[in-house]
Order: C-alpha cells, then sequence, then structure tokens
C-alpha cells in the first residue's frame, strides 16, 4: 500500500524540503519505492537533489497539472527523474507559480494534483509532496492528494499562531475535501541543544499541541553539515553518515515505518 506524505509549513525556512529528502532517501535505504515530487515553485527540492537549474528542465509538476488541467494525455512516468540514492524525483520550478494563477478559472482546481498522483500510487511505497512556504492553491491540491502530513517546526520561536493556521486549513481539508487526511506528527528541526531557549520552544510545542497532535520522538538537531550536503546535491546521510542530523533522519525514517504495522 502506498503512502502519500505532505511536508508542509507555511513558515519558511523549517526545514520542509531537508526532511522530505532525508526522509524520502532514508525509506529508499530500508528497501521501499520512493517518489519526491517538488510541489514548490523556487525548485529547492530539485536543486537539492543536483538539478541545480529547475527552471530550465522541460517536465515538471506544472507542465503535468497543465497537462490533466487540459486533459492531454500523460505517461505517470512522464518527468520522473531516478537521483543516484536511488530515489525518483518529479521536479518543480517557477512556472508552479503561473500555474497558481491560472488555477483560479479551473474546475474542480482543487482535484488536478489528485488526479495524477492517484495514477503513481502502484507504482510506489511512498509519496512524499514538499510544499511551498503558502498555503495557496498547490497546497491545497497536495493535501488533498494525500494520506498524512508531516508539519516541520523549526524550535527557534513560539510557532502558535502559524501552526494554528495550518491546522485549521488541513482540518478544513479533511471535512471538505479528503476525509482520510490525518496529521502524522510535528517534527521539531534545527533543535541547537546548546540552548536553553530551544528546549523550552520544545516543550512549550508539546504543551501546547501534545494532546491534540502527534509528536515525533525524533527531534532533529541543528547541524552547518545539513545545509553543506544541499549543496553537494546528496543527502546528509550518504555524506555524513555519522553525523547527529543524519542519524536523527534515520531514527525518524524508522517512527514512519513503524506506522506500516
Ligand atoms: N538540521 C539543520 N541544521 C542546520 N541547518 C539546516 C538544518 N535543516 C535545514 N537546514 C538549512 O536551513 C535552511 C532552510 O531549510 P529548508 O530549505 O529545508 O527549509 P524549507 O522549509 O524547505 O524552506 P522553504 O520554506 O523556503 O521551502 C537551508 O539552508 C537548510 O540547508
Amino acid at each position: 500500500m502506498c503512502r502519500v506524505i505532505v511536508i508542509c509549513n507555511q513558515k519558511g525556512g523549517v526545514a520542509k524540503t531537508t526532511s522530505t529528502v532525508n526522509l524520502g532517501i532514508g525509506l529508499v535505504k530500508e528497501g521501499r519505492k520512493v517518489l519526491l515530487i517538488d510541489a514548490d515553485p523556487q525548485g529547492s527540492l530539485t536543486a537539492s537533489l543536483g538539478y541545480v537549474e529547475p527552471d530550465e528542465l522541460k517536465t515538471t509538476l506544472a507542465t503535468i497539472m497543465m497537462a490533466v488541467i487540459n486533459e492531454e494525455e500523460i505517461q505517470p512516468t512522464d518527468g520522473i527523474l531516478h537521483h543516484k540514492e536511488g530515489v525518483d524525483l518529479l521536479p518543480g520550478n517557477i512556472e508552479l507559480s503561473a500555474l497558481e494563477v491560472i488555477m483560479g478559472n479551473v474546475m474542480s482546481r482543487e482535484l488536478i494534483m489528485k488526479e495524477y498522483v492517484e495514477q503513481l500510487r502502484e507504482r510506489y511505497d511512498y509519496i512524499l509532496i514538499d510544499c511551498m512556504p503558502s498555503l495557496g492553491m498547490i497546497t491545497i491540491n497536495a493535501l488533498v492528494s494525500a494520506d498524512l502530513v508531516l508539519i516541520p517546526v523549526q524550535a527557534a520561536y513560539l510557532p502558535v499562531k502559524g501552526l494554528q493556521q495550518l491546522i485549521k486549513t488541513i482540518s478544513m481539508v479533511k471535512r471538505r475535501l479528503n476525509r482520510k487526511l490525518q496529521i502524522q506528527g510535528i517534527l521539531l528541526t534545527m533543535v541547537d541543544f546548546r540552548t536553553n531557549y530551544a528546549k523550552d520552544i520544545a516543550s512549550r510545542v508539546h504543551e501546547t499541541y501534545g494532546a491534540e497532535i502527534e509528536i515525533f520522538h525524533t527531534v532533529i538537531p541543528f547541524s552547518v553539515k545539513a545545509a553543506e550536503a544541499s549543496a553537494e546535491g546528496i543527502s546528509i546521510l550518504t555524506y555524513c553518515p555519522g553525523n547527529k542530523v543524519g542519524i536523527a533522519y534515520k531514527n525518524l525514517t524508522q517512527e514512519v515505518l513503524s506506522y506500516e504495522n
């Protein structure tokens, strides 16, 4: 059974892309077939897997969604790239911004991505969708396509307001468009264990949301190696396997796998 996980938070720079890459490749290393979809016009997921000029790619999530809108014939594998670490990637680029505007006039516009993702379910064990930092129509499409939402939260400020908006949007999508949608958990990222502040934020997230939402036991520490790995176009699991961030993503992978049972 394929599981579609959306990595989502409308706050920018909270490690959505880093978590998509390292959880995705972590799952590949555990023998799962994984597709990553870049649903961010910045194309950071695409770039951090080594395709450093996302805007030059011909077939991307935007062109595929446009083909669905125009009812053109597409093969499910069109545009999918194979990364050297064994993960597949449907790239994304700036054309997603234009698409978001065009979609304003399209009938059943929330369902476009789902129509495509459904065709891919039989080919993969996991499909991870990396969202842009906004709750616009592309992100809504990702939530409608998904089974689970993973919410990275940077332990650097108290994210209460932003998270409430996100949780409200997820509940609305669940009520109106995708009844099976579940929040898999909040993932605390970039935690600097040397500071009391980070520890304080972590415990306040537990106090505020712990009763309502799962919080992953795994916490992702802060390390500059995370940025170095993405500049090399590979996961931190391969770039620096013994690094604390790599170890944390391996633990996160095990937690995600434990939901298979
Ligand atoms: N554990 C970590 N320790 C230190 N730096 C990190 C860590 N995880 C990610 N980063 C860095 O933080 C920055 C933001 O991370 P990332 O791009 O994954 O966030 P994002 O939520 O996807 O951003 P956006 O909202 O712009 O799409 C990047 O420079 C990344 O390399």
